[in-house]
């Protein structure tokens, strides 16, 4: 058996917060990016969630890395061990050997041709044999279901992790696009300020998204949506005596207004860069948001109002590219000319 090789085609979304594997239109890895590293060996302790719940609680010996940044990678061999790592995930069954690997791995569009070599030589060093790389928003596009073939305009936000990403696709190809470095890890960051100047109480990056995810909200004004007050308990700045905060919606609203306008503004500015044919087309299909920013309550209601444009949320928002980088992987030479 051993003796064997064979090729395994995998399809992944290397994001900033999480990183997807599909293996025969299966979900078999969705893991956060972390790792965890031997301080002086560099050695991989853990990776995946694993490494997140060591995340903020190690001691001198171990460090914890997220090696993406705003939709990059900004530590290459952190990123590399961590992709060796979850791709172990997928053939964890058969110890004997490791299959050589087709992949199709989604990047963000924005990305200097320096970052598309660094993935690809990480992919290539993870044992990727035949690496193929999709801009995220085609992947996204594709994942969502959109024919990206069609001569119609489409517009796709993805809110991720570290960045937002907004593209016109139309024919196959991304017509324009653009990048912000603002998206779900300022939202968590905003709350992480927010907490300490109103509160006084210190709240770790994982508390302050658990309170984002429970009641963030881009409304000051739910009404049937509103989530109930969230309850989290922290250290007094100063004292460091134990507190209990209650946290309500709309104080979060108004925290993290001022990022969420960011998001809009590249919105507009989006449209406005968008040839009016296609915008006209737009208008009509409506912006599909997806990435797990889409799922913050009431953005979709907020940019509708706004822009007085339809916004559609992705039915899976944190797996639209992952799907998208699936289908590809399975039609390599149908859509050979979205690849690179
Ligand atoms: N229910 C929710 N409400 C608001 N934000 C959420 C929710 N669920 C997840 N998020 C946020 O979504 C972000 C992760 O989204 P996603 O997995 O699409 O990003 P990514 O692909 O890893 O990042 P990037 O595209 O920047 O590389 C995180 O900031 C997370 O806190």
């Amino acid at each position: 058996m051993g003796f064997f090789s064979f090729v395994q085609e995998i399809a992944m979304d290397l994001g900033t917060a999480n990183t997807i594997i599909i293996s025969d239109d299966k979900i078999v890895v969705d893991e956060p990016s972390v790792v965890a590293l031997d301080r002086h060996t560099d050695k991989m302790i853990a990776v995946g969630k694993q490494a997140k719940m060591m995340y903020e609680k190690t001691h001198d010996n171990i460090k914890t890395i997220r090696p993406l940044r705003d939709g990059v990678i900004a530590d290459f061999s952190a990123c590399e061990q961590m992709m060796r790592g979850l791709i172990k995930m997928v053939h964890s069954g058969s110890k004997l050997f490791s299959p050589s690997l087709r992949m199709v791995i989604g990047v963000p569009s924005g990305s200097t041709e320096v970052e598309l070599r660094a993935v690809r030589d990480s992919a290539e060093h993870a044992d990727g044999r035949d690496v193929y790389l999709i801009f995220e928003p085609m992947a996204a596009a594709i994942g969502i279901g959109i024919d990206v073939e069609a001569p119609q305009g489409n517009m796709i936000v993805d809110i991720g992790g570290g960045s937002t990403e907004i593209a016109v696709i139309s024919l196959g190809g991304i017509v324009s696009n653009s990048s912000i470095r603002t998206a779900g890890d300022e939202l968590t960051s905003d709350i992480q300020e927010h907490m300490a100047r109103k509160h006084n109480v210190k709240v770790s990056e994982r508390m302050a998204e658990r309170i984002k995810i429970h009641v963030g909200s881009a409304l000051t004004e739910l009404g049937d949506e509103a989530p109930e007050d969230y309850t989290i308990h922290g250290p007094d700045r100063i004292t460091a005596l134990p507190l209990e905060v209650k946290v309500s919606y709309k104080e979060i609203a108004e925290c993290i207004d001022k990022t969420i306008a960011k998001i809009e503004n590249a919105v507009l500015t989006a449209l406005e860069n968008t040839p009016p044919e296609l915008y006209a087309d737009i208008v009509t299909n409506g912006i599909w948001l997806t990435g797990g920013g889409a799922m913050l309550l009431g953005l979709s209601k907020r940019l509708e109002d706004k822009f007085k444009i339809p916004f559609h949320i992705a039915d899976d928002p944190l797996h639209s590219v992952a799907k998208g980088a699936g289908i590809a992987l399975k039609n390599v030479d149908r859509f050979s000319f979205l690849m690179r």
